[in-house]
């Protein structure tokens, strides 16, 4: 079993008061590891140990950070078999999902390391003779990551890669069911010789008071948050009285609008890619499928074909495509949007029941079909592997219906018309659109949301601004 302590200052130190908190393997219920649950003193310690540590960093010059970041990168591709094999054991995605997931965290390292060199300011024509106008780009300062389990490497890289790159410094607070891969990658950036107090790991048990020392300090400039809606609501109340800049990714709807000249083979594909990846935890994943309703039938007899071909398990064995869900919580919320769907008129082409035994919890990825959007699979993030099929008669329609929500994140449609492809992702209220690509997300490209999505955008150059502050230096040239 692994054990870890906090990671504060580049030391490991244990928890104030000795506590530790176990992790479970949510696909075997074994406990997995033991880490340190922190005390309000030790996030102060990170805090004032990110805050001595920012001068420094922020004033090395962009070669000298990218160096460290590169090497991190390199690093966290070297032991990619061996995180993902952590994540697994501690998320349950299956190995190869964790690989990809690992490779696509590295990628952020690889990415911004690259990119520290080109943050540009800018010179401006002044109106008058004797001035210059100077814009300068600077880091915001220390900064709070506050990441979820779905993800337990990428939406950290994905923060504290650009983060790093603007020279700016960080305190992670992980997932309280993942904090190993987290832990690991702390180890990872003390081997590349990220120096001490730039990156700094406190996990715990009592998320509020963790974030309430972190949001009250006026000494941290910006929190990044990845997770549901309502914590992102109260991170960004908290954030307001000491003004920090906030970026939050948030929960989703995503609607699938599959139009009725598509390939229906190609595009049960692409449902099936975004809608079961993770067992359907993620915020992207495919909640609900708009198809046009002359092609109804036949999509849903080969989205079926598809699931059925799916194997649900313990994400360590080969072959197994879908893990068990994290916890209960999960696996009763996934059976209350079925149970509630049926009720109200819809039917369970495939799955659409749980196997629960003890603390370990599996859901059939599921196929509903004769689906309304007053049923609660319509109108709630499911974060689970169920399918629901409603249908449509028109774009206007489907492009109303796939807007009539509070989110705002990912939309995915499929079609061969590409004045339709462009005129539907015009109309979509939505951060990201897809079109015939279930999986949209990659390193470079902007991932954000809009309405309760969030705010902000992670990834590609749009990611470093949100650790950047604007400063206008003008210049009158007296001798
Ligand atoms: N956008 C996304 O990617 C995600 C969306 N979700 C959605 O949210 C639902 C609930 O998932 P859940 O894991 O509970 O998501 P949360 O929003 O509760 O957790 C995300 C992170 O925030 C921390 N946190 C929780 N409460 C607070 C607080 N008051 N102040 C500061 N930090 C806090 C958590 O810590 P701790 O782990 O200790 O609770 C975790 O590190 C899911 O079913 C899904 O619908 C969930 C995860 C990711
Ligand atoms: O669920 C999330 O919050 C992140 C989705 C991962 C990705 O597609 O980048």
């Amino acid at each position: 079993m692994l054990k870890y302590q906090l990671y504060i200052n580049g030391e490991w130190i244990p928890s104030g008061n000795g506590r530790t908190f176990s992790v479970t393997n949510p696909a075997t219920g074994e406990i997995v590891g033991e880490v340190a649950d922190a005390t309000t003193e030790d996030v102060r310690r990170a805090v004032e140990a990110a805050h001595r540590a920012f001068p420094d960093w922020a004033a090395r010059t962009a070669w000298d950070r990218a160096t460290y970041l590169r090497r991190a990168y390199e690093l966290i591709m070297a032991h990619q078999d061996e995180l993902a094999e952590l994540m697994t054991s501690e998320q349950g995605k299956p190995l190869p999902e964790a690989k990809g997931e690992v490779q696509y965290a590295a990628g952020f390292f690889e990415w911004y390391a690259e990119e520290a060199k080109r943050i540009y300011g800018d010179t401006i024509p002044a109106s008058h003779p004797d001035k210059r106008i100077l814009v300068l780009r600077q880091p915001v300062g220390v900064v709070a990551a506050i990441t979820p389990w779905n993800f337990p490497a990428a939406m950290i890289t994905r923060k504290i890669a650009p983060a790093l790159a603007a020279g700016c410094t960080v305190i992670v607070k992980p997932a309280e069911q993942t904090p190993l891969t987290a832990l690991r990658l702390a180890e990872l950036f003390q081997e590349a010789g990220i120096p001490a107090g730039v990156v700094n790991v406190v996990t715990g048990t009592d998320p509020r008071t963790i974030g309430e020392i972190l949001l009250r300090d006026e000494r941290v400039r910006k929190v990044t948050f990845t997770g549901s809606t309502e914590v992102g609501k109260l991170i960004m109340r908290q954030a307001a009285d000491t003004m920090k800049k906030v970026s939050l990714e948030l929960g989703g709807h995503a609607p699938f609008i599959v139009f009725e000249d598509a390939d229906l083979e190609k595009a049960a594909r692409e449902v099936l890619t975004s809608k079961f990846r993770n067992a359907g935890q993620t915020c992207v994943c495919t909640n609900r499928i708009y198809v046009h309703e002359t092609i109804a039938d036949a999509f849903a007899e080969i989205l079926v074909k598809q699931v059925e071909q799916l194997r649900v398990g313990n994400g360590m064995e080969a072959g197994v495509d879908i893990g068990p869900l994290i916890d209960g919580q999960a696996a009763e919320k996934a059976e209350r949007h079925v149970r509630d769907a049926v009720e109200k008129g819809a039917r369970v082409l495939t799955g659409g029941h749980r196997r629960s035994e003890g603390d370990v919890h599996f859901f059939e990825p599921t196929v509903l079909v004769g689906v309304t959007d007053e049923m609660l699979v319509q109108r709630e993030e499911t974060f689970g592997p169920v399918a629901p099929i409603a249908v449509f008669r028109d774009e206007d329609e489907a492009i109303r219906r796939a807007n009539d929500t509070p989110y705002g994140l990912a939309a995915y449609l499929y079609t061969r018309n590409l004045a339709r492809a462009i005129r539907v992702s015009e109309r979509l209220e939505y951060g990201i659109v897809g079109i015939n690509d279930g999986l949209p997300s990659t390193v470079q490209a902007p991932f954000g949301g809009m309405k309760e999505s969030g705010i902000g955008r992670e990834g590609g150059k749009y990611g470093m601004e949100e650790f950047l502050e604007t400063k206008y230096v003008s210049v009158r040239l007296h001798d």
